[in-house]
């Protein structure tokens, strides 16, 4: 495996160079924990087309004079709607991880969400002074541990909690499978370490697993014991959305996690429209999953969200150059999208809308 880059080479041009460089720095299994989607990887490889087929009609003449990309989400300004995706394990694909990511997010003014499976503690991680902190739960079995991570979490100073609700199991993981993916010894979810450990699943139904996997009931519960707003993540059906209003989430996230836990599902760019229809207004909306192009972006802004996530090309810059990665993935997508805007005539986020789109989905 080639160490990473101390310097950017200068042929790279865009988001998807980064993934070479990233995997000829990553060892095989790890790679395929990166890359890879669940079962035949359909879903996985859809959201990476699915921004294609959907046209951007500019229009002319537009005032530029004050074009900027701010934008509000939950009492915080963010100079732009670009905001890290919680992915677990960092120090699979360099060896500064999650540090690293933040740091590079941090130097670009996105948003940053830790995942629960992060291998580094959340407590380091909040120490930095940040664009905005998020933490990613996975709701554990043992539910007073899960309290205590919510506890860990506010103290720290994050900002929000994204409870991600589609993965109570992790996933068909084929290429894992038989790349023979094994977690190095060294690398850990540290965060979870204390907690009581969990009988081991041998079957799905009946599991023990599934039948502590968490139910609308423990959003409610979660949102009575937190002071912080929740974000769901995971949301692909408009009735999840309302469902996740009426029991106290704050924001939605449309997302299929990459592709990465069912294969098959729609990809979140063909129902983005129909989710923001059914929050109209009530809460953010953010979107994940595919995102590689400045004008995908914007095609996501135009179609309701309030906010993207970027999980894959992070991990690729972090992988091929650590912290500088990071930026330059989060720089080239940020000097897209404000190129895309300024080509199509929006020069602030409030004046992007469908009329911009020509919908082919
Ligand atoms: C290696 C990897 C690990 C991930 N780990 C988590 C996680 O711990 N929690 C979570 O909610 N989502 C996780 N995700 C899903 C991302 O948050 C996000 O939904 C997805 O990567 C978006 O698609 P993209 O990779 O095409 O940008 C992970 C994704 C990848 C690629
Ligand atoms: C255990 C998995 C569900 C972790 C995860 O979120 C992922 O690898 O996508």
């Amino acid at each position: 495996m080639l160490p990473p880059l101390t310097a950017i080479p200068s042929h790279v041009a865009s988001v998807s160079d980064y993934r070479e460089l990233a995997r000829e720095r990553v060892e095989p299994g790890a790679w395929a924990y990166l890359e890879g989607g669940a079962a035949d990887e359909i879903s996985a490889a859809q959201n990476l087309t699915s921004f294609d087929s959907c046209r951007i009609i500019p229009r002319h003449f537009r005032d530029f004079s004050n074009a900027h990309t701010r934008t509000e989400l939950f009492g915080r300004r963010y100079a732009h709607p670009i905001f890290v995706a919680p992915t677990a394990y960092h120090r699979l694909f360099h060896p500064e991880g999650e540090l690293a990511s933040l740091l590079g997010a941090t130097a670009l003014e996105a948003g940053f969400t830790l995942s629960t499976l992060a291998s580094a503690s959340l407590e380091e991680i909040g120490a930095q002074k940040t664009a905005g902190l998020w933490f990613q739960l996975y709701i554990q079995h043992d539910r007073e541990f899960t309290l205590e991570l919510v506890g860990r979490a506010e103290k720290a100073g994050y900002e929000a909690l994204v409870l991600t609700a589609d993965a109570p199991l992790s996933g068909l993981r084929n290429r894992e499978q038989r790349a023979g993916f094994q977690m190095p010894a060294h690398i850990s979810a540290v965060n979870l370490k204390g907690m009581r450990p969990q009988a081991p699943a041998q079957q799905i139904f009946g599991s023990e697993l599934l039948k502590q996997s968490p139910t609308w009931n423990d959003l409610a519960w979660l949102a009575e014991n937190t002071r912080l707003p929740i974000i769901l993540k995971g949301v692909l059906h408009p009735d999840d959305a309302r469902s996740a209003l009426d029991h106290g989430a704050s924001g939605i996230i449309v997302s299929n996690h990459g592709g990465r836990i069912l294969d098959t599902t729609p990809t979140p760019f063909e129902v983005l429209p129909v989710i923001a229809k059914a929050v109209a207004g009530a809460a953010p909306v953010l979107v994940d999953g595919g995102i590689r192009r400045g004008s995908d972006i914007f095609k996501a802004l135009c179609s309701g969200a309030d906010a993207v996530m970027i999980g894959r090309p992070i991990l690729h810059g972090l992988a091929a150059a650590g912290a500088v990665g990071v930026a330059h993935v989060i720089k080239m997508l940020r000097t897209e999208l404000e190129m895309t805007m300024a080509l199509a005539g929006c020069p602030d986020l409030s004046s992007v809308n469908p009329g911009f789109l020509l919908e082919k989905r």
